[in-house]
């Protein structure tokens, strides 16, 4: 048997969400740059469940049933208070809420079409409360209730800090839920489609995803692109460090991609954005040490800046913690696992591999007594 290290190059399923076609993504056919320019959080979201854009109706439709789904039950606020919180990661707080919040649902492993689409409005809408919440609790505030009347964007940043966020930070949210929506069969979605292969629940599926998407060369990424900036602390310590690093063999967090040869399509966008925020509060150094950074492993090493480089500084900019970078992710890709659950339960086959045992043969059972 021949083997393919981190199935690289294997093409695992068929799928409508979307697609990486010579370095250009699409989700269900239109250009990201076009969706990052001119769509809302929850267009995106229709898009990617119904595999077309909503009209005004079905829109208006779908912001009513995720607002009016985002109220925790409030044994998932409370099991935040019951562990010691300040040395839980959020995304490990979000992984467990999730598996709870599976507890609450009567129609959890329940297969039609009807509690499918009552259970992705759920997960959907209370993965941003479930985010903010953590934050609230950890910092000893109240939890804040969603408003009625702001986009899915704008609830979750007036859920995390209590107050409604400016037009710039809503578009700068919206723009980052856009951006990281969906990505084909990257290690999580591919995580989750695998779980519900099994015919296993949604919960499930969603909770194993998390589970991917939480570790450093995926998703956790961003949080370690804003420890290393203030490593750095100085625009002109950058090279000197990155250089340092690739001496030891260390990865450069936010750089390179599986898939993508000459770039990242999504990163330009949050470059833009870093650098319109980075100005704005006078932190310019985030942005620029970040472009050096940037330029120098793309000449010496032919790595690309990925996605999650550039929404560090924008989400520092914003004054988020650093550790809820990739939460953030997490309530983007929601929308994307869950579609990708959909079109697996639709067309549903095991998902099963097989291994190249390269371990020893034929092997005599010695009693304990003797070994
Ligand atoms: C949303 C996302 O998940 S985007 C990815 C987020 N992850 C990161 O930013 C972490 C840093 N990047 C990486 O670790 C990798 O580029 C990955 C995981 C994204 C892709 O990994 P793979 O396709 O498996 O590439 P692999 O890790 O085998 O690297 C190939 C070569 O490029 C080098 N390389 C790849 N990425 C980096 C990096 N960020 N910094 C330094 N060197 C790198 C490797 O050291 C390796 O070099 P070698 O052939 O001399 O040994
Ligand atoms: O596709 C990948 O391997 C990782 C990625 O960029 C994503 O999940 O957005």
């Amino acid at each position: 048997m021949s083997t393919t290290k981190g199935l690289e190059g294997v093409v695992a399923a068929e799928s409508k969400v979307s697609s990486i076609i010579d370095d250009r993504l699409t989700y269900v056919g239109y250009a990201i740059d076009d969706l990052a320019e001119y769509a809302s959080f929850e267009e995106v979201v229709f898009l990617l469940w119904n595999k077309r854009l909503p009209n005004q109706a079905e829109l208006a439709e779908l912001e009513n049933e995720l607002f009016e789904n985002m109220t925790l039950p409030n044994g998932v606020i409370e099991h935040f208070q019951s562990y010691d919180i300040h040395n839980i990661h959020p995304m490990a707080a979000l992984r467990t809420a999730i598996s709870l919040l599976g507890l609450y649902d009567p129609e959890a492993d329940e297969m039609t079409e009807e509690a499918s689409r009552r259970k992705a409005i759920n997960l959907q809408a209370k993965v941003a409360s479930i985010v903010s919440a953590f934050s609230r609790v950890r910092q000893g505030n109240e939890v804040v209730q969603p408003k009625k009347g702001l986009s899915y964007a704008a609830n979750f940043l007036y859920m995390l800090n209590g107050e409604e966020p400016s037009e710039l930070e809503v578009e700068a949210i919206n723009k980052a839920l856009v951006l990281h929506a969906d990505h084909e069969l990257n290690a999580s979605t591919f995580t989750a489609r695998v779980c519900v292969a099994t015919l296993s629940d949604m919960y499930s599926g969603i909770t194993s995803a998390i589970g991917a998407l939480k570790g450093p060369l995926h998703g956790g990424a961003n949080e370690r692109v804003m420890k290393m900036l203030l490593e750095i602390e100085e625009i002109e310590n950058a090279i000197p460090y990155v250089k340092e690093k690739m001496t030891n063999k260390e990865k450069i967090m936010g750089m390179g991609h599986r898939v993508y040869r000459t770039g990242d399509p999504r990163a330009k966008h949050l470059k833009r954005m870093s650098k319109e925020l980075t100005e704005k509060h006078g932190m310019e150094k985030w942005y620029e040490m970040s472009v050096q950074i940037e330029e120098y492993m793309k000449a010496e090493k032919g790595l690309p800046a990925n996605v999650d480089f550039y929404s560090a500084s924008v989400y520092h900019c914003l004054g988020i913690e650093h550790d809820l970078y990739t939460p953030i992710f997490a309530v983007s890709r929601f929308s994307g696992w869950i579609a990708h659950i959909l079109e697996q339960y639709e067309n549903n086959r095991l998902i099963r591999p097989r291994a190249d045992y390269v371990g020893p043969h034929h092997q005599v059972y010695v009693d304990i007594s003797q070994r």
